[in-house]
């Protein structure tokens, strides 16, 4: 049988956050060993804060070091807005974590929208396709990128990235970066990274916290949902590791691990 997703639940987002930054940092040394560099792409949402949580905090020991430097971080979804606006998924990473990182350290590689095709969601999402092929070379030669890793929110209606339930976006096969106009929560016009994208990951962590996100958890996690997180499960088995705090997943029957790397 298929090895399934890793649930690790923690008590709260401060006892959470240690094991975040601890698996963050396995997934970082593990893309630094293979190529050199770290690529990760974030979502917004409420994860920007509880990964500032995890990854601002003092190293325990030498090898719990961020390597900033290594870091080429990629939005796994945007919405088109310019990028100091307070829909920005970028804005929202600059204020919880990019602006409080230590300024004499060589800072992060950060790839955003272009905004000059924010009236054009089509071409805005084809843009950001090119950011990604020339990071990750040439299409012709990679059929699809494979990030390190995929920091995911879980929205409370099961959406992930800017992937919504039943929407026909979850059927795109071919692109990279897809638009969307006519997002369910807004603002409606946003780019996402693609399902075929999102599962060739590396590794993929979904962060949810709060009793606001049980139910959904539910329907994830107990049943055939087809929710989008819970194509992203099937997508990538135990190369999925979801981080959540116990309110949740309260009620949710699915055998929780006791978190290791
Ligand atoms: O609209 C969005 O929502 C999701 C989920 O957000 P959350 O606040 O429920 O965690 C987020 O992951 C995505 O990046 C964002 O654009």
């Amino acid at each position: 049988m298929a090895k399934q997703a890793n649930l690790y639940s923690f008590p709260d987002v401060q006892s959470l956050a240690p094991a975040l930054r601890a698996y963050v940092i396995s997934c970082q040394e593990a893309g630094i060993a293979r190529h050199g560099v770290f690529k990760v792409a974030v979502s917004g949402g409420s994860l920007p804060k509880t990964l500032a949580a995890a990854l601002l905090s003092p190293p325990s020991s030498e090898t719990d070091t961020v390597k900033w430097d290594k870091w080429e971080i990629f939005f796994a979804d945007e919405r088109a807005v310019p990028l100091e606006h307070e829909d920005s998924n970028y804005a929202l990473l600059k204020a919880e974590l990019l602006d409080k990182l230590p300024q004499e350290i060589t800072q992060p590689t950060v790839h955003p929208i272009d905004t000059q095709y924010l009236d054009d969601a089509q071409e805005l999402a084809d843009q950001y396709e090119q950011v990604l092929v020339r990071s990750f070379a040439s299409r012709d030669s990679v059929k699809l990128p494979i990030f390190d890793l995929l920091l995911l929110g879980c929205g409370p209606d099961g959406h992930t990235c800017s992937l919504f339930p039943g929407h026909d976006l979850l059927r795109e096969t071919s692109a990279w970066v897809a638009p969307i106009e006519d997002s369910p929560k807004p603002p409606p016009r946003r780019v996402t990274l693609t399902l075929p994208v999102v599962t060739h990951a590396v590794r993929v962590a979904f962060v949810a916290t709060g009793g606001g996100k049980k139910e959904i958890m539910k329907e994830i996690f107990e049943s055939d949902s087809g929710l989008p997180c819970a194509l992203v499960n099937e997508g990538t088995g135990e190369r999925c590791s979801w981080f959540v705090d116990n309110a949740a997943v309260e009620g949710v029957s699915y055998p929780r691990r006791p978190f290791s790397l």
